[in-house]
């Protein structure tokens, strides 16, 4: 048994990670799998290449299989079930806003937010029969108590799924505030009555009756109501009838004494146990980029690969023609994976149902924000179901390397309940399997740019100013490191043998140009989809960047991992996520302008514990760049006199400083990054590192044999302890089955199996 098992995953899983040959779960996963498969919220930051998709991906995949299997066995899900059996009604510690705390008695909720709203709604929720509940003013402030469905919003009153009536007399719905009743404050003691039979809310104040408030409206008569409050700067203590009642009119029946066949506990409400068969997404996995969703949908898949009655059905959803997105989700989807603007376009055209969401998984989720997706994600997150409570409720998982942004904190503050932080690697999150070096490049000195053969293809920022040899201007210095980093490319890959690298470049265009002038050299050639390319070629390379069709990319990837290429020359697109197995090294021409990008280009080397160097060519000069805001809109095509000049003199060109960049780069990692010596060789401290698995060529070996050795070791030994106590569970839960048999026969309760279970 591998040691997977041990943290609680099932076999077909455990059967699947041993066939990618996962021995032991690496440390984000030994961290956040327990704690996803018991029902937190997990924001987990582990370095690059730490297995983060497993960590997600592997409980989920166990939850949505045990919850299709609890439903296709007759029954709703599992989970839900024994939600159902307990009706104790208190306050919510899951459906409610972040800065309402509630005791842990669940009967008293406090906010001393003085602006705004902040509300909850209770466990249980009421569609027959007529019930009560009452809840007393502990402590000063403004406050609505009501009634509301699990889809209505926490500021009660606000939207047509919620009926309130607050402390200045007026009572709310749908956003219109009218006059009812009395005002009402400290010690007060306010019954609130649903009469599902009559469809009618009304509330008394310290038992006066203050008449109907609220005729419930048609379409949602059967729809479960629950207790709803929210409050600004205020405390309530609310009795659903487990403490003797002040004022329970007579015909009403406290809510925690309700019949459970009336009631409704979190996600198990009538409208859900209807539908037991359709496949409806359960889990849906946003990634910021296409090739990146495509890997991890690829991994879901890998992971599934064992799990049968019922098969899980999962979805990639990028771009690409809809029609057959569409068929698929009408034959049922279990795991989604896509990116955010197919996912929305699917969800608001109605083909992809969130009514069963139970995961949402923002993976580089840091990342996902820069590029503009908040409202997306807020607007998805909006339609999930969030009133389950314990594990029925929805999860929200976000994994980053880096997800130590602002915008991720208050992103999570909004979205998450009381997540798990599982921080491996704090802000550095870079692997110690990788090395850093810089090669410093200065145009002013090496003046090996103004040799025209073999010819570099540039940028044209410069291409009206004046260049050449007696030259000394900025824009003079700008052109030379543009023509100077292919050059000195070249020459690194020559001196230290490489034979694959990935390459990053700042810019679409800059990839196209690096791979013209790869092609335009002996031994250039570019990939063209014919896998005789060969590795033979030796500056054989392709393009992976956002302006190639995604055909052209998983094909271009596909051809790299394989080996038929040897120079994948891309954007930051592929910063993110991109796992190429024993990749040796990764250029960057030029250093990304924030560091954290730098963390996720270098972290496509040194994976699973296999020796990386990261290589970046530093200009000592400031290089004129183009920098465009407005999409689609290429200059670079046609530049004239306005358009090359600088943002602040209204052009589309910026000053690039890349020793300012670097220096960021350096407070990242905590230390200076060295530079390669005048001839490319390696610095002496970090040569002398990798000397003894044989020079440069270490970089894409494992970094030490021994850790695997350590695993397999560690699995031999816990083997025996393993199989002894799965065996003692499985005897402790045959014994409870036949109680519960016998228990059932003795008490005439129909059971599912009526047959002994044997030891
Ligand atoms: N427990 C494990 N044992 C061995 N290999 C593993 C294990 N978990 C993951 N891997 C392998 O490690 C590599 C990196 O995994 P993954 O892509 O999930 O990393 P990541 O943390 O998401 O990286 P990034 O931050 O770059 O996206 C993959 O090739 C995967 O197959």
């Amino acid at each position: 048994m591998a040691a997977f098992a041990e943290i609680g995953l099932m076999p077909e899983l455990v059967q699947a990670v041993e066939e990618l040959g996962w021995l032991l779960p690496t440390p984000v996963q030994q961290e956040a799998m327990p704690l996803i498969l018991t029902g937190g919220d997990v924001m987990a930051a582990a370095e690059t290449g730490s297995g983060k998709t497993g960590a997600f991906a592997l409980p989920i995949l166990q939850i949505v299989h045990e919850t299709l299997r609890a439903r296709q066995t007759g029954g709703s899900d599992a989970r839900a079930g024994n939600e159902q059996e307990a009706v104790r009604c208190a306050l919510s510690m899951d459906d409610r806003d972040p800065l309402l705390a509630i005791t842990p008695d669940g009967y008293k909720c406090q906010s001393r937010d003085q602006r705004n709203w902040n509300g909850c709604r209770a466990t249980v929720g009421v569609f027959a029969g007529k019930v009560y509940f009452e809840v007393s003013v502990a402590d000063e402030g403004l406050c609505r108590v009501g009634w509301a469905t699990r889809a209505a919003r926490l500021e009660l009153g606000t939207d047509s799924q919620g009926f309130g009536f607050g402390g200045t007399g007026k009572k709310s719905h749908d956003k219109a505030f009218d006059d009812y009743g009395q005002s009402y404050g400290l010690h007060d003691t306010i019954g609130c009555l649903l009469d599902c039979n009559q469809g009618s809310i009304s509330f008394t104040k310290n038992g006066q009756d203050l008449g109907m408030a609220f005729k419930v409206p048609q379409k949602l008569q059967g729809a479960a109501l629950y207790p709803t409050f929210c409050l600004k700067n205020a405390e309530l203590q609310v009795n659903f009838g487990d403490q003797p009642m002040k004022h329970c009119p007579a015909g009403y029946t406290p809510l925690s004494r309700a019949p459970k066949e009336a009631t409704a506990a979190g996600a198990s409400t009538p409208a859900d146990a209807g539908d037991s068969t359709a496949r409806r997404p359960t889990a849906i996995i946003l990634e910021p980029a296409k090739d990146l969703a495509e890997q991890t949908n690829d991994f879901v898949g890998a992971f599934a690969k064992f799990m049968t009655n019922p098969q899980l059905r999962n979805e990639l959803f990028i771009g690409g023609p809809p029609k057959p997105q569409h068929r698929a989700l009408a034959e049922g989807v279990d795991i989604v994976t896509g990116t955010p603007g197919r996912v929305i376009d699917l969800v608001e055209s109605g083909k992809l149902s969130t009514d069963a969401v139970r995961f949402f998984v923002l993976d580089e989720a840091d990342r996902l924000l820069d590029t503009g997706n908040f409202d997306t994600i807020m607007k998805l997150f909006g339609r999930f179901p969030k009133a389950g409570s314990g594990e029925t409720r929805l999860q929200v998982l976000m994994f980053s390397a880096t997800l130590h942004s602002p915008e991720v904190k208050s992103t999570a503050e909004k979205i998450c309940q009381n997540p798990v932080l599982v921080d491996l690697k704090g802000k550095e999150a870079v692997p110690e399997s990788v090395d850093h070096v810089i090669v410093s490049l200065d145009p002013r000195e090496d003046k090996s740019w103004l040799q025209s053969n073999p010819a570099v293809p540039t940028d044209n920022a410069h291409a009206l100013d004046k260049t050449g040899p007696n030259l000394t201007t900025n824009e003079n210095w700008s052109e030379g490191i543009k023509r100077l980093k292919p050059r000195v490319l070249i020459r690194l890959i020559d001196t230290h043998k490489m034979d694959q690298a990935l390459i990053f470049c700042r810019t679409n265009f800059d990839c196209d140009n690096l791979e013209k002038f790869f092609n335009s050299l002996a031994g250039g050639r570019a990939f063209r989809g014919r896998k005789d390319t060969g590795p033979e070629a030796q500056y054989s390379c392709c393009v992976l960047g956002g302006a190639r069709s995604m055909d052209e990319r998983r094909e271009n990837l596909q051809a790299f991992k394989e080996g038929y290429v040897r120079f994948l020359i891309c954007t930051d697109v592929a910063a993110r996520g991109i796992d190429i197995s024993g990749l040796p090294y990764v250029i960057n021409m030029t250093l990304p302008d924030r560091s954290e990008d730098y963390i996720h280009r270098v972290g496509r080397v040194g994976r699973q514990d296999k020796l990386g160097l990261a290589i970046s060519l530093v200009s000592a000069v400031e290089e004129k760049v183009w920098y465009c805001t407005k999409q689609g809109y290429k200059p670079w095509f046609k530049p004239d006199a306005s358009n090359t000049k600088t943002h602040e003199e209204g052009g589309h060109c910026i000053w690039y400083n890349e020793q300012a960049l670097l220096k960021d780069v350096e407070a990242r990692l905590h230390r200076p990054v060295p530079a390669v010596a005048p001839d490319l060789a390696l610095p002496p401290e970090i040569a002398a590192k990798i000397q003894q698995g044989g020079g440069s060529s270490a970089y894409g070996q494992a970094a030490d044999d021994s850790s695997a050795q350590e695993a397999r070791k560690h699995v031999e030994q816990l083997a025996p302890a393993v199989k002894l106590l799965a065996s003692l569970e499985t005897q402790a839960q045959l014994s409870f089955f036949n109680l519960k048999r016998k228990w059932g026969q003795a008490s005439g309760v129909q059971l599912h199996s009526d047959v002994e279970m044997k030891l």
